[in-house]
């Protein structure tokens, strides 16, 4: 197995605050970006890409944190750290006492730790010539259980409870793998649905999706709330009364408010409300979803690792688990957190607003239906059109629907020149804009 010789980390944004891709109710105008990893191995025959997201600025301090931890990967070997990925993830998350005191588990140094073991899974897959999926439904449940730290959850679940999880699943992992072939993974598209965009740009881009064979939208709220009833009715329109519409108001009300502007939105038949409020208030959405009884409440987008997302179950305080490939520790902690779910019976539909994030959460969805929970029972992947372009691996969708990605690796690969180009800040999408300003 290679070693890893040494490690590359790179600023890179894309302008998408031009047009408004991506805007919602608190997040105005993001530019997606990524702090992006390359692990260059001895001979350099190949190489694990991972990254991070984040949306404009300070992604330059998500760099500097990749940059902190990267001693901890730097001159290991790829063999050294399979043998015991558990022991290799507390080791980065928590294993330098100093850096520890910045989380911990939480912030940017997760972030930065998301990015680092991310780009491991890529390098590991790739040694395998498997996609990342294929390399976890190949493993036993114990080497998978293996891979992760169970460390302040065994309240919830233990390592042997964890193995007759997956267990469970064994027997239909095959008939499974080869459903997904045939059918892909259901998706649900937000592209037509930001809060930037002007009511002909919604119309169009529905009318768009629908032809393209979607029939699940999410829309963006948490703004004026007559505003907020006017895109609804704009949607409902395009869309008809018989297709799922999602909205997500990105935190921005309090609890009271989440549930008197449901109210007034539950005509237009959410099939969620996504983050109605602060993503830290766990007994508060607990409280919304008590009070709005018929409506979900989805979250995860900012729940900053296994230990959240825990006492959210336990609570019983969401009904969708939206966890986020990049934001939770990376692979290790997103498999831990969908075990959790698995026992809690909650159907975990990732995060996928963002750049890259769609490439890994396919691989997360699929591995998930074939050996965790065995059930698309109201699980939905979420899709965002933009960006894919620059991968050397992108996904792919057909009539709404994720198919399984072929090559090996975890799908984030950026292109060199894509990479070049959105370099921050000397790259020519950034030059450009900057001459034209
Ligand atoms: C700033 C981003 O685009 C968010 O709006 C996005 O991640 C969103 O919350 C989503 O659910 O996709
Ligand atoms: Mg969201």
């Amino acid at each position: 197995m290679p070693r890893i010789e040494r490690i590359e980390v790179h600023d890179i944004r894309f302008p998408t605050s031009r047009q408004l891709d991506g805007s919602d109710a608190m997040n105005a105008a993001p530019d997606y970006s990524a702090t992006y990893v390359i692990l260059h191995t001895s001979g350099d025959a190949l190489s694990g890409h991972g990254l991070t997201f984040t949306i404009g600025r300070g992604n330059d301090l998500c760099v500097a944190a990749v940059q902190a931890l990267s001693a901890q990967v730097e001159g290991r070997d790829l063999a050294e750290i399979t043998a015991d990925m558990g022991r290799f993830w507390r080791e980065l998350t928590s294993g330098d006492s100093q850096l520890r005191w910045l989380g911990p588990e939480k912030g940017v140094m997760h972030l930065a730790s998301a990015a680092l073991v991310n780009a491991v899974w890529d390098l590991w897959a790739k040694h395998e010539e498997k996609p990342v999926w294929k390399l976890l439904t190949d493993m036993t449940p114990e080497a998978l259980v293996r891979c992760l730290d169970f460390r302040f959850v065994t309240d919830a679940l233990t390592p042997e409870e964890a193995i007759g999880l997956l267990k469970r699943q064994q027997s239909g992992k095959a008939e499974r793998e080869s459903w997904l072939r045939e059918h892909g993974y259901p998706g649900y598209t937000t592209s037509a649905g930001w809060l930037g965009y002007s009511e002909e740009k919604m119309r169009t881009l529905c009318r768009e999706a629908l032809a393209d064979g979607w029939d699940q939208f999410k829309q963006k709220v948490g703004g004026d709330i007559e505003e907020d009833r006017r895109r609804a009715r704009i949607l409902r329109e395009e869309i008809g009364e018989s297709r799922v519409l999602m909205m997500d108001a990105n935190q921005m009300w309090d609890v009271d408010e989440s549930v008197e502007n449901m109210r007034r939105l539950a005509e237009f038949n959410p099939y969620w409300i996504e983050e109605p409020t602060s993503p830290d208030d766990i007994l508060g959405h607990a409280e919304i979803r008590h009070r709005l009884g018929s409506i979900r409440v989805a979250t995860g987008e900012h729940c900053h690792n296994r230990v959240m997302f825990k006492q959210f179950f336990q609570a019983e305080a969401l009904d969708v688990c939206q966890l986020d490939a990049a934001r939770l520790g990376g692979l290790n902690e997103v498999i831990l957190v969908l075990l959790l779910a698995a026992k809690f019976d909650i159907p975990v539909c990732p995060h996928g607003g963002g750049v890259g994030l769609c490439e890994y959460t396919q691989h997360i969805s699929m591995f998930d239906y074939i050996a965790v929970s065995g059930s698309l029972d109201g699980r939905v992947l979420e899709y965002v059109d933009h960006l894919h372009e620059h991968f050397v691996d992108p996904v792919t969708v057909v009539r709404g629907r994720y198919q399984l990605p072929r090559a090996p690796g975890y799908s984030a690969t950026l292109k060199a020149d894509s990479l070049a180009a959105h370099h921050y800040p000397d790259g020519s999408a950034w030059r450009d804009a900057q001459a034209h300003a």
